[in-house]
């Protein structure tokens, strides 16, 4: 039970979702999938037929075992038991119905990794934070907003889910725009534990220099992006 809430294991029970999910991926027999969270495999056998190599990780190696079995014919599949936000391989396409409490470390990871597009399900509130303007706006907006475009696909009701979760879910499509490295991520985050502050007064902590007194909150994401590789530099 513990494992199970640890590892955000609420488990899609709707063919007709997980096919939705995968029609969206956009996947051509070019592709490299790379699906984090194999669980009991709603989504595996789908991407399987679609793409050319799937690497399915998920980090409970009971999972991993059941699905060796199962999906055995796909000669495309590659499954890891382990962090699937440690994977070293390239892959085109990411595809995955994240663990809600690893939404925040999976976007900062995304945001480092080369690829295409993906689709992930989150909760509503993350999705909501991701695209937060203003005052509403986390280190994890501007993270996001830079590194990808988000669209909404559409909404999931908690029912679809076995055992349910507390809340609904929506399903985003990520497509990259821009890498970003670990440095910058870590310096906007640093940015937004200043963020009543004013630039100059934030500049002045990393012995810099600038007559802007204007606060974090009024500036663009990219304005805060520029600020963060100025104290970088
Ligand atoms: C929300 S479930 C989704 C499972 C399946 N894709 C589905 O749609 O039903 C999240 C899955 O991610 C796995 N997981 C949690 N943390 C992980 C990590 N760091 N790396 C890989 N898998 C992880 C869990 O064990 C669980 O199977």
């Amino acid at each position: 039970m513990i494992k199970r809430k640890l590892l955000g294991q609420h488990f899609l029970n709707s063919k007709e979702i997980a096919e939705s999910i995968v029609s969206e991926a956009k996947i051509t027999k070019n592709d490299i999938v790379l699906e984090i969270g194999t669980g009991l495999g709603i989504l595996t056998p789908l991407l399987c037929k679609k793409a050319k190599k799937i690497i399915s990780v998920d980090a409970d190696q009971n999972l991993i075992k059941k699905a060796r079995i199962e999906f055995s014919d796909f000669e495309n599949l590659v499954l890891k038991s382990g962090d699937g936000f440690k994977t070293k391989d390239s892959f085109s396409i990411f595809v995955s119905n994240l663990p809600y409490s690893k939404s925040k470390d999976a976007i900062e990871w995304l945001a480092q990794c080369s690829f295409s597009h993906g689709i992930i399900m989150v909760q509503k509130e993350f999705a909501e934070k991701l695209v937060a303007k203003s005052k509403n706006r986390r280190a994890i907006s501007i993270i996001a907003t830079y590194a990808f475009d988000i669209e909404k696909i559409s909404n999931v009701r908690k029912n679809n889910f076995s055992p349910p979760p507390k809340v609904d879910s929506v399903i985003l499509k990520i497509t990259k725009k821009d890498n970003m490295d670990k440095k910058l991520i870590s310096t906007i985050n640093e940015i937004f534990s200043y963020r009543r502050k004013t630039v100059k007064n934030i500049l002045k902590q990393f012995n810099k220099e600038t007559v802007i007194e204007k606060r974090v909150d009024d500036l663009t994401g990219d304005e805060i992006v520029n600020l963060a590789k100025q104290i970088l530099k």
